[in-house]
């Protein structure tokens, strides 16, 4: 069953700036949602009261009916709602394997305290999340990265490495800011093709992105954003030929 997302009427407040304005949003059909908006029109805002960042001033975000309104980023994540941020944040020192088993082992203090100890329980344990990371490498391409430091690959591969670890965390809710930014029309076409896979496999993807073509082109679902406010909601053909969009975010004369 796809993901049911139910965000109703957020606003979230910095002063006297209302960066998101009684945003609403029901969606149940699974896929690729894109949000697209002119610069400073509340996207990230969005995605990091979605993703328990930042906490909204008012409104609420249920999650398979499960109210995540306030729940901060570590139980938000735990509720399987999981993220990537705009401006990598990988550890570079790490192995790509280590970054992406970081979400679950973390996420047991047992698990973690065992190993160190070199209990057998856990030893297990831990060789089984291997094995799942590894699995989930092989699944976004990195599978022959996997020991390698993560500073070590190239920007597109890096961007890579943020999302499985996203994705290791089970999320039902994938959380993607500008996924395609400062990469090659291939390594684009290559990300897109990886979410198209990831919500073919049941996750919601939720994707903030300025390549307007490249939402286009992936997207089941577009949502337009400006000064905070839902502006059209439709498919990308519908967004692409709406004329109010065209003047507000392409700066086309109605
Ligand atoms: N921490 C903050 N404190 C005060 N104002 C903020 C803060 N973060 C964002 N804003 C303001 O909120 C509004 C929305 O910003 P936001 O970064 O969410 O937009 P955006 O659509 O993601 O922009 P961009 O495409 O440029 O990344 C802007 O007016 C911005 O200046």
């Amino acid at each position: 069953m796809a993901t049911s997302v139910e965000v109703s009427a957020l606003t979230v407040r910095y002063g006297g700036v209302k960066a998101v304005d009684d945003f609403t949003l029901s969606h149940s059909s699974g896929g690729v949602i894109g949000l697209i908006g002119p610069n400073g029109a509340g996207k990230t805002t969005l995605l990091n009261a979605l993703s328990g960042v930042t906490p909204p001033t008012s409104g609420t975000i249920r999650v398979n009916g499960r109210d995540l309104t306030g729940a901060g980023p570590v139980r938000t994540a735990r509720l399987r709602v999981t993220r990537t941020f705009q401006n990598l944040q990988i550890f570079g020192s790490l192995t790509v394997l280590q970054n992406v088993m970081l979400p679950r082992t973390a996420r047991s203090v047992h698990l973690s305290l065992g190993h160190v100890l070199g209990l057998a329980g856990s030893r297990k344990r831990v060789e089984a999340e291997r094995r799942t990371a590894g699995e989930l490498l092989d699944r976004v391409g990195l599978g022959p990265y996997a020991h390698l430091p993560a500073e070590s690959l190239a920007y597109g591969l890096q961007r890579r490495v943020e999302i499985a670890r996203a994705l290791a965390g089970d999320p039902a809710l994938l959380l993607l800011d500008e996924p395609l930014a400062g990469l090659a029309r291939a390594e684009s076409a290559g990300l897109t093709a990886l979410f198209t896979d990831i919500a073919a496999e049941g996750v919601t993807v939720l994707m903030v992105e300025h390549d307007v073509a490249g939402v286009f082109a992936v997207s089941d679902r577009v949502l337009v954003l400006d000064h905070g406010r839902l502006l059209a909601d439709g498919t990308s053909e519908q967004i692409a030929a709406d004329p109010v969009v065209r003047a507000a975010y392409l700066g086309e004369e109605t």
